[in-house]
């Protein structure tokens, strides 16, 4: 399967909703320190995660400490800023996704580290704001395991 990385992320329910997706559908999800919020925050709790649902996420103190622990093969950043549209590469087992934070998306730094060409954009009309980051993370993850045939569902 893939892995879903949250850069940074501040809002509890978007972070709720989004640990509830993977364990929909089987990713791993990564927590990029600092986050804008306790674990235990109960804005969190009131998503109803059960035991199961938090075996899917890790937290990771920093960025270098993410990629230091995990050595990813291959990342893609999901940014406004991308010039390749989400369904036109190919998602592998083991990529990594990675998204930017709610008020401030993710930092030239970031996207730089994870070169141009793999940044990508989910199409949206002209002149429209940034999509929430939880539904962004949905559209991602449910492009990304179509195309792995949506391995292991029923
Ligand atoms: C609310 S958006 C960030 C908005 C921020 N003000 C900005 O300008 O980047 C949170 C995250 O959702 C993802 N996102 C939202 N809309 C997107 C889109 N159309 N294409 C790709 N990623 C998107 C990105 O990872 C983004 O960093």
């Amino acid at each position: 399967m893939f892995n879903i990385v949250l850069f940074e992320p501040e809002i509890p329910p978007n972070t709720g909703n989004i640990i509830r997706v993977c364990a929909n559908t089987g990713c791993r999800l990564h927590l990029i320190e600092p986050l804008g919020f306790e674990l235990d925050d109960k804005r969190l709790r009131r998503a109803g995660l059960d035991y199961g649902e938090w075996q899917s996420v890790v937290t990771h103190a920093n960025w270098d400490a993410f990629i230091k622990q995990q050595a990813p093969e291959r990342l893609w950043a999901l940014s406004t800023k991308g010039t390749k549209f989400h369904h036109e590469v190919s998602i592998g087992e083991g990529d990594y996704l990675v998204f930017g934070p709610e008020t401030r998306g993710l930092p030239m730094e970031i996207l730089e580290y994870i070169t141009f060409d793999n940044v990508l954009r989910i199409p949206m009309l002209p002149n429209s704001r940034s999509m929430n980051l939880s539904n962004a993370a949905s559209v991602m993850v449910y492009e990304a395991w179509r195309q792995l045939g949506f391995a292991g569902s029923k």
